[in-house]
């Protein structure tokens, strides 16, 4: 049951990249749950369509667009789509990712500027399309990035996602300082290990690793995507309002544990 009143964001435009499955679903269905006029946004028509049933089915409105975030020109012609059949967006969640695990030594530097170019370069065309709009227009919005805890500890195996959401961190802090005196907001999320689609596939696949990681958790578990919805909708909503630029780790305090003992 959401903490959030009924309707809290009714008449506000929601654009979640990735919003098909995992962390980017459980997005969607809360926003749409509270009255937003949600758009998805990714490259498999599939899940994207679950999604839109899914919401229409429990009273909600929503869309999809098929999309790659690294596409320039398919970037900029959805977004003004979106703006056309949808209305302004208000609030821009960059969450599309990639991930996999590989030694840096292994890896390829296509494996390695594929993951960059997902998440950071990404997130960047989508900011850039929006946000020339909202200042176009002089008005403000609400952008929010989906970095991980990785960008600020050493991950060993993942070298491209943690530079890829180093990147992301700082990019969220650069257009918050520039856009501020807009009136566009961008912060960044910053999850644990969380149990999602693509993350089982490719990450979470030892049980003995998934074991190990939980033990070190202080509060004892894996993340699920639904852990990420409310510190979203937070800096979505108006109660959020005066926060910019912040970086806010939702792991269970896994950043904190170190192995001394
Ligand atoms: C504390 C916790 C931190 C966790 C932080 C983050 C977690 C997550 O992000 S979980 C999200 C997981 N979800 C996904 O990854 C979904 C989307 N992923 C994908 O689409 C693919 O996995 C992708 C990232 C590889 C991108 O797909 P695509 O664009 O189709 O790329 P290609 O298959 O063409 O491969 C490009 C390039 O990358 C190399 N490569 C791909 N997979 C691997 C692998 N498992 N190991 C090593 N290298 C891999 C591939 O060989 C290509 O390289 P080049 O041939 O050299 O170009
Ligand atoms: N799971 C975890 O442990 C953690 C995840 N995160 C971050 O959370 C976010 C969501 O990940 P999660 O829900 O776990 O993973 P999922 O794989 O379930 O979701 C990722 C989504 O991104 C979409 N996507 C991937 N590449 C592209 C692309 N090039 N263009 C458009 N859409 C794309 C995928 O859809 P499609 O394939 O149809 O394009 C998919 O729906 C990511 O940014 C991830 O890095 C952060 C910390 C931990």
């Amino acid at each position: 049951m959401s903490v959030f009143r009924a309707g809290l964001f009714a008449g506000t435009v929601v654009v979640i990249t990735g919003g098909g499955t995992g962390i980017g679903r459980a997005l969607a269905l809360a926003f749409g749950e509270l009255g937003a006029r949600v758009v998805i946004a990714a490259r498999r028509e599939g899940p994207l369509r679950e999604v839109v049933e899914t919401i229409e089915e429990g009273g909600g409105r929503a869309r999809f667009y098929t999309l790659d975030v690294r596409d320039e020109a398919r970037v900029e012609a959805v977004i003004g789509q979106i703006w056309e059949e949808v209305g302004p967006v208000d609030v821009l969640v960059n969450n599309a990712g990639g991930n996999f695990v590989s030694p840096a030594a292994a890896m390829s530097v296509g494996g390695f500027k594929t993951v960059l170019d997902i998440n950071l370069v990404g997130s960047f065309l989508m900011s850039q399309a929006v946000g020339r709009r909202w200042l176009e227009a002089g008005r403000g919005g609400s952008i929010i990035n989906m970095s991980a805890t990785n960008a600020e500890s050493g991950s060993p195996l993942m070298v491209h996602s943690g530079a890829s959401k180093a990147g992301i961190n700082s990019l969220t802090q650069t257009l918050a300082v520039e856009w501020g005196g807009a009136g566009v907001r961008v912060n960044a999320v910053l999850p644990g290990p969380v149990r999602t689609e693509g993350s089982d596939e490719r990450l979470w696949t030892d049980e003995k690793v998934v074991k190990r990681l939980e033990d070190g958790i202080p509060l004892g578990r894996f993340a699920q995507p639904e852990d990420v919805v409310g510190v979203v909708m937070f800096l979505a909503s108006e109660a959020g309002a005066f926060l910019t630029g912040s970086l806010i780790a939702v792991d269970g305090g896994e950043r904190l544990r170190r192995l001394i003992f």
